[in-house]
């Protein structure tokens, strides 16, 4: 039988599902942060990942046209804005800046953007995240942005990596990760005292744990389909082909 852990408790396992599981754990991020990577690499990366980007509205938009509580949708909504931006010219969104990126690796607009070229795992694993959240409990789908404790770390990382090892990556390309880590530890503060206080049964607590375990494997498992298709060369059909 199961049975209720304090919050404190609660939070050292969720941190234990983190450093267990998070991604900072897989090797395509240690091959990125090292300078191992091709440019090719980087560049499927950078298109890959901006269709996780992009489902992020998506998802919280998901996640609060469940909240009955006018005090959480007015909470959850900054995180829309941070993705979106504020203002009709759309430039100061996440976005926004993560299309600076993928522009930089030479992509056109509309080869990202219609997500044409992605690999279908990718597709899948995001998919996944966004369907969890509109299926299950509101507190799990809360719950699954957890890994957001995490992201502070392994972007510091990245980020200082890719600086240090590729000639083809400048703080202005790498824009996105400046304005993130403030942003991610603005809402893993609060989802992290929302699931504290609002865990009161052992399924509940069980239930966050898991919802935290599921979305460590949609950022797995998205590492794991760079891995296949672009160091060891097998490109799904379909999917963006490196020029020989
Ligand atoms: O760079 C990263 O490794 C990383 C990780 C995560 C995460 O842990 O889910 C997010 C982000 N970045 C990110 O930029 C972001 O906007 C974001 C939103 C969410 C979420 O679950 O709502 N996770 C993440």
């Amino acid at each position: 039988m199961t049975t209720l852990m304090s919050p404190d408790e609660l939070e050292a396992a969720l941190r234990q599902v983190g450093a267990e599981r998070y991604h900072n754990r897989h090797p395509f991020h240690h091959r990125m942060r090292d300078g191992r990577c091709t440019r090719d690499e980087i560049a499927a990366w950078a298109l890959n990942r901006y269709y996780y980007q992009s489902q992020i509205p998506i998802k919280d938009a998901t996640i609060i046209a469940r909240m009955d509580d006018p005090a959480l949708r007015r909470e959850w909504r900054r995180r829309i804005i941070d993705h979106d931006g504020n203002s009709d010219a759309d430039r100061d969104g996440g976005i926004a800046r993560w299309l600076a990126l993928t522009d930089a690796m030479g992509f056109t607009r509309e080869e990202v953007t219609s997500t044409r070229l992605i690999l279908p795992a990718t597709r899948f694993a995001v998919d996944a995240y966004v369907n969890f959240c509109a299926k299950r409990s509101l507190l799990e789908a809360i719950a699954s942005s957890l890994t957001e404790l995490f992201s502070p770390e392994i972007i510091g990382e990245r980020t200082a990596g890719m600086l240090a090892h590729y000639d083809f990556i400048t703080s202005d390309t790498l824009s996105y990760f400046t304005e993130r880590p403030p942003q991610a530890q603005r809402d893993s503060d609060f989802t992290l005292a929302y699931v504290r206080e609002h865990a009161r049964t052992p399924e509940h607590q069980h239930a966050i744990i898991a919802a935290l375990e599921f979305k460590t494997g949609v950022l797995w498992a998205q590492l794991d389909a760079l891995w296949h298709a672009y160091v060891e060369g097998h490109v799904p059909p379909g999917a963006w082909k490196p020029d020989p």
